[in-house]
């Protein structure tokens, strides 16, 4: 694939529209990658056509982190409030689903990430300081991070769905290196807080075939279970992960060493 066909295929932009929903659907997993960002108004989550559902969540689940100002989140009645990097995990069989922003001059940008399930689990709101915390790489290796995990076996219960997110220190810009496959399931990456003007250079593919994206903010990236994901940036910034398929298990990784990577 060339620089255009792989953009086209894995790299999903423009998530974060004034006043509306993005919806994308992948067939990797059945995945839907999404982005909303609400101004005055509500914004709805549609019952889209392809679903050939009565409403968007008779069959799935929904991950919802904001990555925006604060924000509300109105689930059949129920109003959930959201900070920045807080989440809402919606259960499969709720009805309506709406997002709002509290002051639409510091707009929510709630990032969305659903996949199908087969069974209902309720729905949970987990701030960012309650989530689960583990600290990965070094200063001398550029990749010191934070990861905070929210939707997992140990955190909020999903059907498949396991979500949480990873914050660079300053100064470091490695992310998943060594990197990793796992062919149980797929992943998307979502990048956020890349300042303006800096870029992510993602990397893909298998790990003796691998390609770069470059991914500007708020852009996501669908790797397929048989790619790597890691990137590397011109500054540091964060990303949401999440992941769905055969696997429940955070730690279900294939480890690649930088000796086998190509
Ligand atoms: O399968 C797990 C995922 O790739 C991420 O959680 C890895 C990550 O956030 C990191 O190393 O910074
Ligand atoms: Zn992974």
């Amino acid at each position: 694939m060339n620089t255009q066909a792989l953009r086209t295929n894995f790299l999903v932009q423009d998530l974060m529209r004034d006043n509306a929903i993005a919806l994308v659907y992948s067939h990797y997993d059945r995945v839907i990658v999404g982005g909303t960002k609400p101004g005055t108004q509500p914004i709805t989550l549609p019952n889209e056509p392809e679903l050939r559902a009565s409403y968007f969540l008779e069959r799935r689940e929904l991950g919802v982190i904001n990555v925006g100002g604060r924000g509300q989140v109105v689930a059949d009645g129920q109003t959930y409030v959201l900070n920045k990097l807080d989440c809402l995990y919606i259960g499969k069989g709720v009805q309506s689903v709406s997002f709002a922003s509290t002051d639409p001059q510091q707009p929510a940008c709630f990032y969305l990430l659903s996949a199908s399930a087969h069974q209902a689990y309720p729905t949970t709101l987990l701030k960012k300081e309650e989530a689960a915390r583990s600290s990965m790489g070094s200063q001398e290796t550029a990749n010191q991070r934070t990861i905070y995990k929210y939707i997992h076996a140990e955190g909020i219960q999903s059907a498949q769905l396991v979500m949480g997110l990873t914050i660079l220190e300053k100064g470091s810009v490695w992310n998943t290196m060594p990197a990793h496959t796992h062919t149980r399931r797929m992943e998307a990456y979502f990048y956020f807080d890349i300042p303006d003007s800096q870029r992510v250079f993602h990397l893909m593919g298998e790990p003796q075939q691998t390609r770069h994206i470059v991914v500007n903010n708020h852009e996501a990236i669908i790797s397929p279970p048989w790619s790597i994901h890691s990137g590397c940036g011109t500054s540091s910034y964060g990303f949401i992960w999440g992941m769905a398929g055969e696997n429940y298990t955070y730690t279900d990784m294939d480890a690649v060493s930088l000796n086998e990577l190509l």
